[in-house]
This record gives structure tokens, sequence and C-alpha cells, in this order.
């Protein structure tokens, strides 16, 4: 079975725009897990504009599932893992202020960095993976920094599968039996959604987890709001 990690990054981002505590970030987390989830997930970036350094540390006490926080490795985000001892950390090579995500690792011209940052969590009980693109080199890479698992950066398969083009799995499905070739545990995410979890969950061998976030919180308020509306209907009677 494949483990499901909530990204609660949205959350903090609907409670910020209006600078109190609705909704409240730790309840959702309690929730979600309460609901069956297996891990709560978040992505503190520097700018703090929706995972706030905080929340990372508030929620460790929280999260009694799996704990896994992703980012880019720089000096301030080494040391809040540190601090927070998560189950994993994901590294992300994102540029300072990009809107998301947008591209895995060059496992090759970072892997002596990789490995480095790689080692100190390893030495502090932090299980690492790795954000990378479904790219057999990068996969060959990734062993070499050792690093436990890799996370799959999904976006290009669900674009294309929104498109209706199935085959954009086929690159997924090589990197995946490539990770498991060499013992790498495989972890996935980003744009994952309930239209395209299963085709994908189907195609990749021993997929271990995968973290969603943005669709899930979408679709959430989809499936919420008719049973909102109507509370609301009921009071106004
Ligand atoms: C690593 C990844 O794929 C991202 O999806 C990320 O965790 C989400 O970050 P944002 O919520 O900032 O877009
Ligand atoms: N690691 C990916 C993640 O946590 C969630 O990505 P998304 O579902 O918000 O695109």
């Amino acid at each position: 079975m494949t483990k499901l990690s909530v990204n609660i990054n949205k959350i903090a981002t609907l409670r910020n725009s209006r600078g109190g505590n609705v909704p409240d970030l730790l309840k959702v987390a309690k929730d979600i897990q309460q609901f069956g989830a297996d891990g709560i997930t978040i992505h503190p970036r520097p700018d703090e504009r929706h995972i706030r350094y905080q929340d990372a540390r508030d929620l460790k006490s929280v999260v009694y599932t799996e704990y896994n926080i992703e980012g880019n490795p720089q000096h301030n985000f080494i040391d809040l893992v540190l601090e927070c001892k998560p189950t994993q950390v994901t590294l992300v090579p994102d540029a300072i202020g990009a809107l998301t995500s947008n591209a895995g690792w060059d496992t090759v011209k970072h892997q002596s960095y990789l490995l480095e940052v790689i080692q100190e969590f390893q030495r502090n009980g932090i299980r690492t993976s790795i954000f990378v693109d479904a790219d057999e080199k990068m996969i060959e890479g990734a062993k070499a920094t050792g690093t436990e698992r890799i996370e799959l950066y999904t976006e290009s398969f669900a674009h294309e599968y929104g498109l209706g083009n199935k085959s954009g799995i086929e690159p997924y499905v090589k990197a995946a039996i490539k990770a498991n070739e060499l013992g790498l545990g495989i972890n996935a995410g980003h744009d994952l959604s309930l239209d395209n979890i299963k085709f994908f969950k189907d195609n990749i061998p021993e997929l271990l987890e995968v973290s969603i976030g943005h669709a899930l919180i979408a679709e959430s308020l989809y499936l919420g709001l008719e049973n909102v509306v109507n509370m609301y209907l009921q009071k106004l009677k």
C-alpha cells in the first residue's frame, strides 16, 4: 500500500491571508491524521509565505504519523530540520521566490553537496529523500548521494495525463524500475490529484509514498461547498 502524506502548505496560505489563526493549522494537521492519512508534509519557504518556521516547530508535538519537511537545504533550513527532527526530510532545489517547485535536482552536478547534507541528516536519525525528475541518470546520481529515497517530480506526468496523454507515465516507469534496481525507496509528488493518482499508483512499481497538497485542498473545497452552503442556509431560515 502506498502511504498518503498530506501537504498542508495551502492551509497556511489561507490562514496567512487574514493574519489570524483561521484555519488553525495545528487542528487541521490533527484532523487529517484522525481521518486516516499516513503523514503530514510541509514545505517552508525562505519567505515564509505559507508555512512559517514556527509552524514547523509547533507541528512537531502534533504530528504522530510520518512528519516530512521539504525544502532547499540552505543553512536556516538545515538548522530547522535538525531542531524538528522529522521522520523524513525531502531536499528540493527551489530557487528563492519560485512560485512552486519546478525541477528536480541535478544529482550529478550537485552530488558532493547533496552527499554532505544527507550525511548530516542521517547522522541525526532523519531519513532523506531527494526530489528528482524521472530521468535514469538522475536516479543513478541520487544513489551516489547516499539518500534512502527519491521523490519523483510528477508535474509532467500530471500535465500530460490532464491532456489525455497516458504515455506521460513512461519515463516514470523507467525511473522507478531503475530506483528499485538500485535499492532506492520511491516517493512522488506535485500536481497529483483524485483524477490522476490511481493511474500513477497502478503503474509505478513499489511506490512507497505520495505527498499531495494543492489538488487535495482544492478538492476538499469543492466536495465540501454544498454541505457548508446548506448549513448557512439552514441558519438563515
Ligand atoms: C516539492 C513539491 O513538489 C512541491 O509541490 C511543494 O512541496 C509545494 O510547494 P508550494 O505549496 O509552495 O507550491
Ligand atoms: N512533494 C509534493 C507535495 O508535497 C505536494 O505537491 P502539490 O500536491 O501541492 O503539487
